[in-house]
C-alpha cells in the first residue's frame, strides 16, 4: 500500500466515521485503516460498515502501530491523552499527524510542539474553511473597535462534548486578543471562573451551552452601548470537519517537520 495512505484514529467515533467516509470518496486519497482503544466495542468490525457504507475488507485494529507502518498520515480526532500517545507513535515511524482533538492542557500543547520538531503536524481546533476565515474577520473587528465594545464568544455543542469552551471558541478568542494586541490568558472570563460580578473592561468572555445533537455553533459579539456587531458560524454537518481533515492530510504528507495550522493548509496566510 502506498505510503500516501491515511490512517484514522478513533475510527468508530463521531468524527472517525465521518473521516473514513470522506477518505473513501476523495480522489487521490487511500485509507490505510483505522484503530480504536484496545478494549473498544468496534475492534474487528469492518471500517466501511462502521462508516455507514459497504464493507471494504479492513477491520478496526486495536493499536496505532500496525497501521502506522502502512500510512503516510494519521488523522486523529480522539481525546488529549490518546492524541499525545499517537503523536509519539507517529514520530517514531516518521508519519505526518493531523490533530483535530481539542481540550489540551498547556503542558500537552508544548509536548505537541516538541514532537513537531521531528514530524509535520497540522493541528486546528476547527478544520472548516468557514471558521478559519471567521478568525480573520474577528481579528479585524477587534482591531477596529475599541475595548468600549465588550467581546463575548458563545458556543453551543451536542450533549456528548467533553471540553469547554470549545477549541473553536478558544481560537476565536485568540484571534480577538491578537486584534486588540493583548494576551488572551490575561483577559479571558468564563473559562475557569463563574462570571459573577460586573464585566471588566477589556475582558473577552466565553459562554457555553450543551444540548442534544448540535454539531457546532459559534458567535462572536462586539457589544457597545449603542450597537451590537455579531459574527457567527454554524456547522450543519460533521462532514465539513472531515473534509478539512482529509485536505490537511493530503497537504501535509511530504512537508518538512513543523507545527502547521489549517490557515497554512487553506493558504490563508
Ligand atoms: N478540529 C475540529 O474540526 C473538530 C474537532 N473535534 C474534536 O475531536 C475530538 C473527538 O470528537 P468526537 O468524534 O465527537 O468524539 P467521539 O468520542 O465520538 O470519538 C472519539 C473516538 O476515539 C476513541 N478512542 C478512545 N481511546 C482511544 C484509543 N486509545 N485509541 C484509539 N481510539 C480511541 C473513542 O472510543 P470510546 O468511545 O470507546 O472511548 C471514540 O470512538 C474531540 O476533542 C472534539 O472536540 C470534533 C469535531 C471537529
Ligand atoms: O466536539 C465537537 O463536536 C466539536 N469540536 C470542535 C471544537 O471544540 O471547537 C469543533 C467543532 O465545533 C465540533
Amino acid at each position: 500500500m502506498a505510503k500516501t495512505s491515511i490512517l484514522v484514529a478513533g475510527a468508530g467515533g463521531r468524527m472517525g466515521r465521518a473521516i473514513v467516509a470522506e477518505i473513501l470518496k476523495t480522489p487521490g486519497a487511500t485509507l490505510a485503516g483505522g484503530f480504536e482503544r484496545p478494549d473498544g466495542p468496534d475492534i474487528g468490525k469492518d471500517i466501511g460498515v462502521l462508516a455507514g457504507l459497504d464493507a471494504i475488507g479492513l477491520a478496526v485494529e486495536d493499536a496505532a502501530e500496525k497501521g502506522l507502518t502502512r500510512a503516510g498520515a494519521l488523522i486523529d480526532f480522539t481525546a488529549p491523552k490518546v492524541t499525545i500517545s499517537n503523536a509519539r507513535a507517529a514520530s517514531e515511524k516518521g508519519v505526518a499527524h493531523v490533530i483535530g482533538t481539542t481540550g489540551f492542557s498547556d503542558e500537552e500543547e508544548s509536548q505537541i510542539a516538541d514532537l513537531a520538531k521531528s514530524i509535520p503536524i497540522v493541528k486546528s481546533g476547527n478544520m472548516s474553511v468557514g471558521v478559519n476565515v471567521l478568525t480573520a474577520l474577528v481579528e479585524a473587528g477587534a482591531k477596529a473597535l475599541s475595548d468600549d465594545y465588550d467581546i463575548e464568544i458563545f458556543e453551543a455543542h451536542h450533549r456528548a462534548k467533553v471540553d469547554a469552551p470549545s477549541g473553536t471558541a478558544l481560537m476565536l478568542g485568540a484571534a480577538a486578543a491578537r486584534g486588540r494586541g493583548v494576551d488572551l490568558n490575561q483577559v479571558s472570563a468564563g473559562v475557569d471562573d463563574t462570571r459573577a460580578g460586573k464585566r471588566k473592561q477589556g475582558d473577552i468572555g466565553f459562554s457555553v451551552m450543551r444540548g442534544g445533537g448540535i454539531v457546532g455553533e459559534h458567535q462572536v459579539a462586539f457589544t457597545g452601548m449603542q450597537e451590537v456587531i455579531t459574527l457567527s458560524h454554524s456547522a450543519i454537518d460533521r462532514g465539513l470537519f472531515a473534509k478539512g481533515a482529509v485536505a490537511a492530510a493530503q497537504w501535509v504528507m511530504g512537508k518538512p517537520a513543523g507545527l502547521y495550522t489549517m490557515r497554512d493548509v487553506l493558504g490563508l496566510g
